[in-house]
């Protein structure tokens, strides 16, 4: 293993052997002046520093010392420097300190000693080093946008990092809010087709009858409106990626020329004879139970199995473990930013009400209500009134937290629709959440 390098600065030839000599075990670099100094710290990036702050032209005083300190830190922050000293030098020690030295060594040199502090420093330096190099590459991954600690959920970065390289059609199930998007724009972007487009089309967002030609594009005078040639979002993928958001809702009919294009990858746009090869990687989501969708007929046999060569089920954030805090520390700070707020904390009871809530509508409720938090409270703190979260606590006679949140959901969401008059789309804006979301919840809650 190579010997870590390590400067020293003094201006005393005698000390610099000395040190040369007690130190064997580094590789030693020598400077007399904050002029070599610098042009080794340069040259050779060191992370280990001994200094004398008395250097020429300020041998007797520490301006000269101070202030390559302040350099060396403001080049390479985790730099470890260990000022050597004199006993009469106290109040530069304490000022060296102060600008972030990692330690002094009192002049006559112990040997023994100054090698157990370098020692230690050199240990800390590796691993800030390390941590930083991990942040790095944690901060250039394309899946660096999905903040989680919770194993299932990291289990689904790594599936998506291994499936990235393959042209395997990817099925990624789970409910609304949850990053089906998100880790769709990531697997593209780890995937060899990441300088090509990612294009994205949500199938329950679009009219049936207008959804064909979104997809497949269509010909001038294909229909009444078709005024010109028009590419569908298949073919704008091209050498890229197409996500097809809400697969589960798509109708009978568009499934089995979705079908087609998948078995033999050409497209026929709408009114159009000649077929057009589309090379995309296709990436489905869905909130629905697909297999159940096939058992009532709803969903083409045939196209869930060809869809479903890789599948990866995402958590629901309620499950995730730590993250619905984690999430919110994560938007609190993103809002406060774009929001220029600065200070802003949430208390302890708002902290017990993001845990104990049930988040039906995933990380996109979070986010909403954290917006609308950072931007309505007043004061430094973010209580659980501002965050429009019940507190935590449940009634004695109602201590089951999953009947609470059942009970705590079900109030909110009768009250949203009787405040938007039976309108869904209003109700589900006021909660936070997608309409097919409202929809599951009134479902499940029985609400008619
Ligand atoms: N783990 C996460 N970390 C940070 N942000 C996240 C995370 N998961 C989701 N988000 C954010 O939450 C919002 C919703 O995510 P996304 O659109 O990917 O969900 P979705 O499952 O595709 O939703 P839908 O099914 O309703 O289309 C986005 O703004 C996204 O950036």
């Amino acid at each position: 293993m190579p010997k870590r390098k390590l400067l020293v600065v003094e201006d005393d030839a005698g000390l610099q052997k000395q040190l040369r000599w007690s130190l064997d075990g580094y590789d030693v670099l020598v400077a007399g002046d904050r002029e070599s100094a610098l042009t080794l710290l340069r040259r050779h990036q060191p992370g280990l520093v001994t200094m004398d702050l008395g250097l020429p032209p300020d041998a007797d005083g520490a301006s000269e010392g101070l202030a390559l300190l302040q350099q060396i830190l403001a080049g390479a922050p985790d730099t470890k420097v260990i000022v050597l000293s004199g006993n009469r030098d106290r109040a530069n020690v304490l000022k060296a300190i102060t600008l972030g030295a990692y330690d002094f060594h009192q002049k006559p040199l112990d040997a023994d000693l100054l090698r157990l502090v370098i020692e230690r420093a050199a240990f800390l330096q590796q691993v800030q080093q390390e941590n930083r190099r991990m942040l790095q590459i944690q901060a250039d991954s394309p899946l660096a946008g999905i903040v989680s600690r919770d194993p299932g959920m990291l289990k689904v970065c790594r599936s998506v990092e291994k499936v990235a390289g393959s042209s395997a059609t990817v099925l990624l199930l789970g409910a609304s809010g949850c990053g089906k998007e998100l880790l769709a724009r990531g697997l593209h972007q780890l995937s060899n087709r990441h300088d090509k487009r990612f294009v994205a089309i949500n199938c329950a967002a679009i009219p049936e009858h207008l959804l064909e030609s979104e997809l497949f594009g269509h010909e001038k005078g294909a229909f009444t409106g078709a005024v010109r040639q028009t590419p569908g979002k298949i073919e704008l993928a091209q050498g890229g990626t197409f996500f097809l958001d809400e697969i589960g809702d798509m109708a009978l009919a568009l499934q089995a020329k979705l079908l087609r294009f998948l078995q033999e990858r050409v497209i026929e746009r709408v009114g159009g004879r000649s077929e057009i090869a589309v090379d995309v990687r296709i990436v489905c989501a869905t909130h629905r139970h697909l297999k159940s969708r096939v058992d009532e007929g709803l969903f083409r046999e045939d196209l869930f199995y060809r869809l479903s060569e890789i599948v990866l089920a995402i958590p629901p954030l309620r499950e995730r473990v730590g993250d619905s805090v984690l999430l919110a520390q994560h938007f609190k700070h993103r809002f406060c930013a774009s929001e220029g707020r600065t200070g802003l904390h949430f208390n302890a009871e708002a902290l017990q009400a993001i845990e104990a809530h049930g988040w039906p509508g995933n990380v996109r409720e979070m986010e909403n209500c954290i917006r609308r938090a950072v931007i309505m409270c007043e004061g430094s703190q973010i209580t659980a009134a501002d965050l429009g979260l019940a507190q935590a606590v449940p009634a004695e006679d109602d201590i089951n937290l999953r009947t609470a949140r059942d009970a705590a959901e079900y109030r909110v969401m009768v009250k949203a629709l009787a405040r938007s008059g039976g309108n869904i789309a209003r109700a589900a804006e006021m909660l936070g959440v997608s309409r097919p979301t409202l929809y599951d919840l009134m479902n499940h809650h029985g609400i008619k």
